[in-house]
């Protein structure tokens, strides 16, 4: 047994709670060998059905926020697993994260790119070459928004579900492209030529965040040495910006930071009407370490700019 080992006390294995799909269990499984690599201790990945999973009608109809991570959450807090993984693209910005817990580690940031995937029978292997009018499956609004400013002519069609059932439905025929994340295809080991869109990334995209106890202090330090510096500060100027924009779940919202070669925070705003027909934008940057004033000055900018009708306007 390594050096944490001893520190665990006597866990000899801890346990990560996480969704079923899929792309969830694939994520936490590289966690944990991480962590059995670097600390020496049994890492168990232990699936866990959430609210979110099991509905299959509109998310609004659950309340929307944290329909996804409100049972994980529970059994962290009651000691059922020890760590939670999740893509911080889904974690809300407009609830606050249960007092008890807190993100020990932010991932090495991962592809932020949104790809244009379409049907292995198409001919098509561009934007511009769908034909008018052709079906488009996203249900994310950020998406919804950039498409129709780049082709207002597609038909974007709601489409929720896991990454294979989303590409079972594109290859059937339903649909003309699927808008995904490379990221996510990557994970799965999914090849899948398609073009890289032109817009700008949701908040968080391509960052796994580690959650634990708070009060759990040996797994946060374990976990702590998975952190990656540049990536928590580009999160947590988008995750700022997020809050001060009160964006739900499924805001018509883009945020993108950078570290520069010069050291500075860069941060990238967007918000979008939901036919993307009208659009705010702000770019801002910060001395590093800077990165919660930095989000809440482009939030503040935007807002100055419209925002607020804009996010307000969208439907859960
Ligand atoms: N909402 C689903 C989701 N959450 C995170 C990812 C991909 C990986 C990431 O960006 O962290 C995906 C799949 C997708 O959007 O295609």
């Amino acid at each position: 047994m390594g050096e944490h080992g001893a520190v665990l006390g006597i866990r000899r294995a801890l346990r990560i709670g996480t969704r079923t799909s899929a792309l969830a269990m694939a994520q936490a499984r590289g966690v944990a060998a991480r962590l059995e690599e670097a600390a020496g201790v049994r890492v168990d990945v232990v699936g866990i059905t959430t609210a979110g999973d099991r509905h299959r009608g509109a998310l609004s109809e659950l309340g929307g926020k944290g329909a996804f991570m409100r049972e994980i959450d529970r059994a962290l807090l009651a000691g059922r697993v020890d760590l939670a993984v999740h893509c911080l693209k889904d974690v809300p910005g407009d609830v606050p994260r249960p007092a008890g817990l807190a993100f020990a580690a932010y991932l090495e940031r991962d592809d932020t790119a949104d790809v244009m995937v379409f049907p292995r029978a198409s001919q098509v292997r561009s934007l511009a070459g769908l034909a008018p009018g052709a079906r488009v499956g996203t249900s994310a609004v950020r998406r919804r928004a950039q498409l129709g400013r780049l082709r207002p002519d597609l038909r974007v069609e709601n489409l929720r579900g896991n990454v294979d059932s989303r590409l079972g439905r594109l290859d059937a025929g339903e649909l003309d492209a699927l808008v995904l994340a490379r990221a996510g295809l990557r994970r799965l080991g999914i090849e899948r030529a398609g073009e890289v869109l032109d817009i700008v990334p949701a908040v968080g995209a391509g960052v796994l965040a580690v959650d634990c106890r708070r009060d759990d202090l040996d797994v946060r330090k374990l976990v702590r040495g998975l952190d990656d510096e540049d990536t928590r500060q580009c999160v947590s100027a988008e995750r700022a910006m997020l809050q001060g924009l009160q964006g739900h779940c499924n805001s018509p919202i883009a945020g993108h930071a950078r570290l520069e070669r010069d050291g500075r925070l860069s941060l990238r705003g967007m918000v979008f009407a939901c036919d993307g027909a009208k659009s705010v934008y702000a770019h801002e940057w910060s001395g590093p370490d800077e990165g919660e004033s930095l989000g809440a000055r482009v939030a503040r900018d935007l807002l100055r700019k419209g925002a607020r009708d804009l996010i307000d306007g969208m439907p859960l």
